[in-house]
């Protein structure tokens, strides 16, 4: 197991000025999925570098930055919100949702002869063919509307983060994120405590962890066995700005985004 510290921080929640010039995530993309967008869907536009639609994600776009930012016109804010891509099946994306985006110049990969993996696979997959190997390390794809809703569709989701281990990737909801913790690596994550915090808890998945080891928990483990079915840290609560996580196992790490007044 290599030692280096691994670090983890949610500034894409914060606006792109207050960003931590320290971040070792320098490239953000950002998913949307079909659900409904979460409040601060701009500011994770704002940070993206690369939008992708899956599939009926884009009648989420085209439906509700509308009424995030009802200050604006919303046929401005439709041509102003405009994704690089939409890809998928296609089996849910409204034809006038379709043929506006079109117009517009998003590219549009209709993927409706694979029907083995998920329209979030397939955004993955293209966002890392679109990414030089040189970059990949400070890559970090934001995924709205991965949580809450559909059951199948949360674990095909969750799925996504072990299929992609190697990539940084944060499910979003309006209510909390998720993110792996390999166990390749011991981590350091930063609470931004403005914005997320303090319920959190700590999963194995696929696999039980025989030892997981953490500070700046309520209720730290300590060298402690995990599995379902056993213990695992739900409800746990962060205590301070640095959580450090060290496994045998991946690990799930998810905490609660603070909804604004
Ligand atoms: N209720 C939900 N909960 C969690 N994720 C969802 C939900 N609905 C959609 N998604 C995500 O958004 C993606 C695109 O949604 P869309 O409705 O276009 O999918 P789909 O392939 O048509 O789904 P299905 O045919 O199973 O209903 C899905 O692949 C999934 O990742
Ligand atoms: C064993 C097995 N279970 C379910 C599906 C169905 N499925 C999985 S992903 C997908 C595409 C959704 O956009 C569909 C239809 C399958 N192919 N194989």
């Amino acid at each position: 197991m290599e030692d280096s510290f691994m670090s983890h921080r949610s500034t894409f929640l914060l606006p792109p000025q207050n960003k931590d010039n320290t971040s070792s995530v320098t490239n953000y993309a950002l998913v949307i999925l079909n659900q409904r967008l979460p409040t601060y869907a701009p500011l994770l536009w704002d940070h993206a570098k690369l939008r992708v639609c899956a599939d009926g994600g884009a009648n989420r776009l085209f439906d509700e930055m509308t009424q995030l930012l009802h200050s604006e016109q919303p046929s401005l804010l439709q041509s102003r919100y405009k994704p690089d891509v939409i890809k998928g099946d296609m089996d849910s994306i409204r034809t006038e949702v379709l043929e506006y985006y079109k117009k517009l110049g998003t590219k549009i990969i209709d993927e409706s002869h694979d029907q083995d993996t998920t329209d979030l696979h397939k955004c993955i997959s293209y966002i890392l063919d679109q990414t030089p190997d040189i970059d990949k390390s400070k890559l970090c794809i934001l995924v709205t509307g991965a949580l809450g809703g559909r059951f199948d569709h949360e674990m095909g989701n969750i799925n996504v983060l072990c299929r992609f281990s190697n990539t940084r990737i944060v499910l979003l909801s309006e209510d909390c994120l998720i993110h792996l913790l390999p166990q390749s690596h011991c981590h350091k994550i930063f609470v931004q405590s403005s914005i997320e915090g303090p319920h959190c808890g700590l999963i194995p998945i696929g696999m039980p962890s025989a030892k997981s080891t953490t500070t700046g928990l309520r209720w730290d483990l300590n060298n402690t066995e995990m599995r379902f079915g056993g213990l695992v840290s739900t409800s746990n609560i962060v205590k301070g700005d640095i959580v450090t996580v060290q496994s045998d196992s991946d690990l799930l790490w998810t905490i609660s985004i603070k909804r604004k007044p």
